[in-house]
């Protein structure tokens, strides 16, 4: 087992761009999550269709209006070499200075563009090729890029060595961190970073974690993860008396997995928010984590 890191604990929170800004309670959300004093906050790019712009825009009203570090994922499907240099050269000049590289979710009926880049490792190469280009402006400081890893086993990889073999290349590529898929079982993550270890992999591998609240979003994650919803807790969340008994019982099996995954050495934590607050606050208060710098504690806020 890794020995867990003395340094405190990383956090940070995953947006998805709205189609519009004045989405719902968009800033309430965002503002009750800057309240916290995240370490970064990350932006999906292209899940379920979002596009470019509005991704570029929510990360231009974060770097503008708030106090927040984005990192901006960036997918390369869909695009090619020349595109996605423009993009990363865009996001470079609205502030950004970290990237997570993914490939993306394949469309149906996709057809690769030419010029396409296929596999993230490839964008993880395109994007510090680009940050070598731009020396001069980035004088103060390199770009960050993250890429993604998977406690249970890619739906389109053959084998869980083939997952390690990708993690391991795209820590070659230039990869800093790694975020996970959502997994449910800790288990799962702790083999995950064991295996990684074994290959050489030393990046941090941070856990995504989806606030489990939700029996519509477990559903959803679970299939974009290629993996079987939890039968137990879907169960308990489905024959929830109330809103507020789906709260408690979401809240306490999240609070449960990221113990399980601190204990094995993790890092620090990434939230799956979807744009909502109160879950992703209510796991971290019963998380009960030492307070961080630049985080109100409670006798500042009395
Ligand atoms: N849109 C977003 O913001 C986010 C998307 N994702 C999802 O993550 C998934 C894939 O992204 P990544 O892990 O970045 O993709 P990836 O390119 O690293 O891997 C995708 C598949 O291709 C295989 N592969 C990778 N490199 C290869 C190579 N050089 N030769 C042959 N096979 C190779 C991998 O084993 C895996 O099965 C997608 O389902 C993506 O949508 C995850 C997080 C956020
Ligand atoms: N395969 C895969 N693709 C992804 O895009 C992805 C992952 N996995 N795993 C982690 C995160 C989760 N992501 C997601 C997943 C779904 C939506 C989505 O369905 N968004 C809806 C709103 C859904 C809701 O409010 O519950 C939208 O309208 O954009 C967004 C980002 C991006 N990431």
């Amino acid at each position: 087992m890794p020995t867990p890191s003395t340094n405190r604990l990383a956090l940070s929170y995953e947006l998805f761009p709205p189609r519009s800004m004045a989405a719902g309670n968009l800033w309430t959300t965002i503002r009750e999550l800057e309240s916290t004093a995240p370490d970064y906050v990350s932006v999906t790019y292209g899940a379920n269709g979002g596009n470019h712009d509005t991704a570029l825009t929510l990360l231009s009203e974060l770097v503008g209006r708030t106090t927040l570090r984005p990192l901006a994922h960036l997918t390369c499907v869909g695009g090619t070499r020349n595109s996605l240099r423009r993009t990363v050269t865009d996001l470079l000049d609205l502030g950004v200075r970290g990237v997570l590289a993914l490939r993306g979710d394949i469309p149906d009926g996709y057809v690769p563009p030419d010029g396409a880049v296929d596999h993230a490792v490839d964008l993880i190469e395109l994007i510090r090729d680009v940050e070598r280009g731009n020396a001069a402006q980035l004088a103060a400081g390199r770009i960050a890029v993250g890429a993604a890893a998977y406690p249970t086993r890619h739906p389109e990889s053959a084998t869980w060595q083939q997952d390690i073999e990708v993690l391991a290349a795209k820590q070659a590529a230039g990869a800093d961190f790694a975020i996970t898929q959502v997994f449910f079982d800790a288990s799962r993550y702790a083999a995950l970073v064991r295996r990684a270890r074994d290959a050489g992999v030393t990046i941090p591998i941070i856990p995504g974690i989806l606030p489990m609240t939700s029996l519509r979003r477990v559903r959803t994650l679970a299939r974009l993860a290629g993996i079987d919803p939890p039968a137990r807790l879907c169960r308990r969340l489905a024959h929830a008396g109330s809103e507020a008994d789906a709260r408690r019982i979401g809240v306490d099996a999240t609070v449960g997995l990221l113990r399980a995954a601190l204990d094995v050495g993790a890092p620090g934590l990434h939230l799956y928010t979807f744009n909502q607050h109160s879950s992703a606050l209510a796991v971290l208060d019963a998380l009960n984590l030492p307070a961080r710098n630049g985080a109100p504690t409670e006798s500042e806020i009395a």
